[in-house]
């Protein structure tokens, strides 16, 4: 038998939820979102031509908040909107046309059409369904995850992966400057031209009980960097001082949050941010985290410029596939 989709249960779900899909009561949002107030993450202008400036903002909002949004990062809007269309069109596809990219069970692989089988925290389920694929560097795409149809999906996300090169770039060499490294130590930590964007389309279809259900549950992101755009849905919260805020949507930025590995690099002076995504009761959100990551194999930890006798090292170097591992596993070794 096959998977049951988020997508389809939503379709017979007009009032109430499954069982699964109720969080606990530390979890639903009604119960523990501060209600009446917008988180306003600072807002950093990529195109500010003080470099100084634009490093100080961004070492602000990445060692205080783990997250800020940029406006005018160079990606053109037309970009982000064909992006936002297809992988829209693609969710919009008959089940049987997005089967066709479905994980298989029991393959490693993170790629590829999904809903998440396994409960989590608690027992508890996400009210989404997503896909995964690589857009960078094209050496390391396998396009069998990428959708044929609509056909202009390839076109659109290449020309999206390009300009987010360029996006990615400029925020390490800030990343770095700002902990007083040389322009390119943060990026060559993380591998260099290595590094590889892996893309997910999140699909959070309309949902009756948007109190008590999540899209997203708490976590921070294991990547490096996690750049992403939203559809016109609000949703996505943060953590702030142990509280849940929604997080404001501004339409064409591009937010950005810290991942557990530029918390690791810079020895704890950049934090990760824990976050969520909420669902809403009239309309489907969608969003495409972009998640920027070291090569698997590559050993990450507190850079050696930023450690001496006086500041030991706060994390364990280790392979970013077993950082993973252990994350999604709970181990501590
Ligand atoms: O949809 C969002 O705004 C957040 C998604 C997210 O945090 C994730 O997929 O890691
Ligand atoms: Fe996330």
């Amino acid at each position: 038998m096959g998977v049951v989709r988020v997508q389809e249960i939503a379709n017979f779900s007009k009032e109430t939820i499954p069982e699964e899909f109720i969080r606990t009561t530390y979890e639903q949002p009604a119960l523990t979102t501060v209600q009446g107030t917008v988180l306003e993450v600072p807002v950093i202008d990529l195109s500010d031509p003080d470099e100084e400036k634009v490093v100080r903002a961004i070492v602000d909002a990445s060692s205080n908040w783990g997250m800020f949004q940029v406006v005018n990062h160079g990606i053109p809007r037309e970009t982000v909107g064909k992006l936002k269309e297809v992988g829209k069109a693609f969710f919009e596809l008959p089940p049987h046309e997005k089967e066709a990219y479905a994980k298989s069970p029991g393959f490693q692989s993170i790629e590829g059409y999904g809903t998440k089988l396994q409960r989590e925290v608690e027992g508890k389920k996400a009210w989404v369904d997503h896909l995964f694929h690589k857009i960078w560097p094209p050496s390391e795409i396998n396009y069998q995850f990428w959708p044929k149809n609509p056909p202009s999906y390839r076109k659109n996300n290449e020309e999206y992966a390009k300009h987010m090169h360029g996006v990615v770039n400029k925020l390490f060499r800030c990343l770095s400057l700002g902990l007083g490294l040389e322009g390119n130590e943060m990026k060559e930590a993380m591998g260099g031209d290595s590094m590889v964007y892996l893309l997910k389309i999140n699909y959070y279809p309309q949902c009756p009980r948007p109190d008590l259900a999540l899209g997203v549950p708490a976590h921070t992101d294991m990547s490096a960097i996690t750049i992403l755009v939203p559809n016109d849905v609000q949703g996505l919260q943060a953590c702030k001082d142990d509280h849940w805020y929604d997080v404001e949507y501004i339409p064409n930025a591009l937010i950005v949050h810290i991942g557990d590995q530029v918390e690791i690099v810079s020895n704890g002076k950049y934090k990760s941010v824990l976050h969520r995504a909420k669902v809403n009761k009239e309309k489907t959100r969608i969003s495409w985290p972009v998640f920027v990551e070291p090569p698997s194999d590559l050993e990450v930890g507190p850079h050696p410029k930023l450690v001496n006798e006086a500041n030991p090292p706060k994390f364990e170097s280790k392979k970013y596939s077993q950082y993973c591992f252990c994350k999604l596993n709970k181990t501590p070794k």
